[in-house]
């Protein structure tokens, strides 16, 4: 794919780059992308040409992912985990599901909370970057009309310069009617006009789904493909970064050192004349500032890296979703009769769930104020790995203090439930208490990161499934599917108490795709890495922009909400460009230790 690229602007060979550039991005994934496309300032549309991609199908193409797999998780029987990350020019996005929803305002005033006074990242604060960030389609009128799928154009944009789509399929099975006819007549549920309005409930969401193909939208066709034969944009593929490089001060950043995947002695250097920005997603972030001695002074003094800033939350304060599958038939073997819906559309335009039920913990159960009481007066210390800094339990404390407001509040999307035309199915927890870890391996730093989700090592993440169960089993006990006699398979209407927490351990997944946090915009004192505009908490002309930023959970896909960073960070960046200087940008990706793994 990148050979094929050449022959336009991805610079394949070391010796093709320039000395030094304006800004050096590391990572041409979906924020890295973004930012560069919006810091250009001359667009020319000259291809549409989808090189790669295609409507979903290839989430499992082994060809352009990263091969890194867990430390054993002992609250999950020991079980590893595979950590699914694109490895590509549009990273992540380029095999991701499609799934393109934001969370709650809720949570998003959340963020603000933990990032300190007169934050900018309230729901009203970053509502604006998610309209910039995808440009909207509703769905077709018979669609719309057949399903009862509403929209709110207010909370979308249309802007012509943003060539990233959030649109939907041209067909939608039948059979989510009688589910979305059930899941709507459950107590307290809500049906918001459309989720991206900031509320929540059951609600149809779209796809990133090109409206006029319906093949894959994301970073590399958005933000790429029609930009490609800028004179200021260069992209070099086949190269690992290795580390930041720092003026005399050791805290102004320089540029960057990277290596040829192909030959690793081939290690270059290069100036970026106003800043470095790492992309290179949650999982590699942490390991480039580490290995440029920005992060735990511990930790870099064991892997013998000098430190330049102490920044002790780097690699910390990991979260991902969970999720886990309930089994269950029809008695019937067919389940409530399909609803006869003649159908124009084509069923391969669907390339992930539209529809589901995004929940908070009251709406759940009755017994959310004793939940959030009992999370409320744990010991911030006692969850967190041995040893953790004080910034960082206190950050953890302040976390704390913000998540037990969001487990009473019923705008919280602490459940999704995707409705998928069938009996049972996925349950997914979308806010996880249990703080993980991703750092370098101390005996060779350079190997792939070492991650451990800790998963279920806070008892309220593994009570929060619980009630996620509980929830599908109410749901499957509607009375509108008694009479199709629906019976549940795994673990079986049985399994309660000690035994569920048994089968729990040995199913759940704690991912689901979606890592973020490794370094979080919060205050330094509360064991944040970047601050309100993303630089590096102790350095000048570095800054992070990628999933890694996000403080907490938002109770949705992260995709958009990555989207989202990088448009909001645009704007100062933009802010800080000389109008007439040529923009040079170098953007690096696909890791050694991917090749490693596929030999
Ligand atoms: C399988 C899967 C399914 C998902 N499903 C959905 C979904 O349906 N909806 C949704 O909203 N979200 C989904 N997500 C999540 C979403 O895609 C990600 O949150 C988002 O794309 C992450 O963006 P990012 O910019 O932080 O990182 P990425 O997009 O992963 O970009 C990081 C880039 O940095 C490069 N890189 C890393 N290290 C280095 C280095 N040392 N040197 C040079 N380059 C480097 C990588 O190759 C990559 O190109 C899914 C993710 C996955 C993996």
């Amino acid at each position: 794919r990148p050979a094929a690229l050449g022959e336009a602007r991805i610079l394949e060979r070391q010796d093709q780059l320039d000395d030094e550039y304006d800004y050096i991005i590391v990572g041409a994934g979906t924020a890295g992308l973004t930012v560069a496309n919006r810091l250009l300032l001359t667009p020319r549309t000259v291809s549409d040409e989808v090189i790669e991609a295609g409507n979903g199908r290839n989430f499992n193409d082994p060809g352009i992912q990263y091969n890194i797999t867990s430390v054993p998780q002992p609250d999950m029987n020991n079980r590893r985990q595979f950590v699914w990350i694109g490895c590509c020019v549009g990273g992540s996005s380029a095999i991701n599901g499609m799934v393109a929803v934001r969370g709650t305002r809720t949570e998003y005033d959340a963020w603000a909370e933990l990032g300190g006074p007169n934050s900018t990242w309230t729901w009203d604060g970053v509502l604006p970057y998610f309209k910039r960030a995808m440009h909207f389609t509703p769905p077709e009128e018979r669609l719309a009309e057949a399903f009862n799928i509403t929209w709110d154009p207010n909370a979308w944009g249309q802007d012509e310069d943003t060539k990233v789509y959030a649109s939907f399929p041209n067909y939608q099975n039948p059979r989510l009617i009688p589910m979305y006819n059930a899941m709507a007549k459950m107590p307290r549920m809500d049906i918001p006009l459309d989720g991206a309005g900031g509320e929540n409930g059951l609600y149809w969401y779209p796809s990133s789904l090109d409206p006029d193909t319906y093949r894959r939208s994301y970073a590399r066709t958005g933000h790429y493909d029609e930009q490609i034969q800028r004179d200021n944009y260069h992209l070099i593929t086949r190269q690992k970064v290795r580390k930041v490089l720092f003026e005399c001060d050791e805290t102004t950043a320089w540029g960057v050192e990277f290596f040829s995947r192909d030959d690793p002695e081939e290690v270059v250097s290069v100036r970026a004349r106003k800043e470095v920005i790492i992309s290179a997603g949650t999982v590699h972030t942490p390991q480039i500032l580490q290995l440029s001695g920005i992060g735990p002074r511990p930790l870099l003094e064991e892997a013998g890296i000098p430190v330049n800033v102490e920044l002790p939350g780097v690699g910390q304060n990991f979260q991902d979703h969970a999720y886990l599958s309930v089994g269950y038939t029809w008695g019937n073997g067919v389940g409530p009769p399909v609803p006869d819906i003649p159908q124009l559309g084509n069923p391969s335009s669907v390339s992930g769930p539209n529809l589901g039920a995004w929940i908070g913990l009251p709406t759940m159960t009755e017994d959310f104020e004793d939940m959030a009481a009992r999370y409320e007066a744990q010991d911030p210390a006692q969850y967190l790995p041995e040893g953790a800094d004080p910034t960082v339990v206190a950050g953890y404390a302040e976390f704390q203090r913000v998540h037990a407001k969001l487990l009473r509040s019923k705008n919280t999307n602490l459940m999704w439930f995707p409705l998928n035309g069938g009996a049972g199915g996925i349950v997914m927890s979308m806010h996880i208490v249990s703080h993980g870890t991703i750092n370098i391996n101390v005996t060779d730093p350079e190997a792939s990161p070492v991650v451990d989700y800790r998963a279920l090592s806070n008892p309220t993440d593994m009570d929060i499934m619980v009630e996620n169960i509980e929830y599908m089993r109410k749901y499957m006990a509607s009375p509108d599917f008694a009479p199709y006699g629906p019976r549940e398979t795994n673990p079986g209407a049985g399994v309660t108490g000690e035994a569920l927490r048994a089968w729990i351990r040995q199913t759940y997944i704690p991912t689901n795709f979606h890592p973020i946090a490794t370094a979080a915009k919060k205050p330094k004192e509360l064991g944040g890495v970047v601050d309100e505009e993303l630089r590096v908490h102790g350095t000048s002309k570095l800054r992070v922009v990628d999933g890694s930023i996000m403080p907490l959970l938002p109770g949705a896909n992260t995709q958009q909400p990555v989207y989202m960073v990088a448009e909001k960070v645009s704007i100062p960046l933009r802010a800080n460009l000389d109008k007439k200087g040529a923009i040079l940008t170098l953007y690096l990706h696909q890791a050694v230790d991917f090749i490693k793994a596929a030999q």
